[in-house]
């Protein structure tokens, strides 16, 4: 599925959830057979020569993504999850993001010391939230090279605050603008 397709498929609604965001919604793209399968399968068509031993999804658009990418590229899922969820010790990161502020959490015990965890998400912006899902992975003893999205907002700075980081971002459609 080509990106204007997908494009059609992803509602933007104004002032969500703060004035002046243009919140890129997946809701109505999840909904779409078509266009759950298209993206997934856009995501693998980005990933698949990547060298991935696991994939990290983040709570909570993330988790979809990355557990139907995970699945289709035959490898484990890790939950960066939101703060207090995990039920074990956890290494955390507070990040600001294009409308607050949150906090990272992961189980290091299931992140495999020197493998490769390629992180997924619904959308790029600031890249605050997958800095920290970056340098969480790092901290548990993964290596951390690439990241992918169904969204990127080039213009907010996330995929060069990345690639500063060592971390290369590709996705499957860009909106312009703030
Ligand atoms: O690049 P950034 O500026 O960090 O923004 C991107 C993040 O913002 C959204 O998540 P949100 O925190 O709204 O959580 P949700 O997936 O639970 O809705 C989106 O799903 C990304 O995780
Ligand atoms: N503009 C946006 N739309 C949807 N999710 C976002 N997360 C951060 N910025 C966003």
């Amino acid at each position: 599925m080509g990106a204007e397709e997908l494009k059609a498929l992803i509602r933007t609604v104004p002032d969500f959830p703060a004035p002046g965001i243009q919140f890129r919604d997946v809701t109505t793209l999840l909904a779409d057979a078509g266009g759950l399968a298209g993206a997934v399968d856009g995501l693998v068509g980005l990933t698949r020569d990547l060298p991935v031993a696991s994939v990290a999804g983040i709570e909570a658009r993330g988790f979809i993504f990355g557990a139907a990418l995970a699945l289709s590229l035959g490898v484990g899922f890790i939950p960066m999850r939101k703060a207090g969820k995990l039920p074990v010790e956890t290494l955390g990161e507070d990040y600001k993001l294009e409308y607050g502020v949150a906090r990272l959490e992961v189980d290091p015990s299931v992140v495999v010391k020197n493998a490769e965890v390629l992180i997924v998400d619904d959308l790029l912006a600031t890249g605050g939230t997958a800095l920290a899902a970056t340098h969480l992975l790092r901290r548990a003893g993964a290596r951390v090279a690439d990241a992918v999205f169904v969204v990127d907002l080039p213009d907010i700075g996330g995929s060069k605050a990345l690639e500063k980081a060592g971390v290369a971002t590709r996705a499957l459609v860009a909106y312009g603008g703030h």
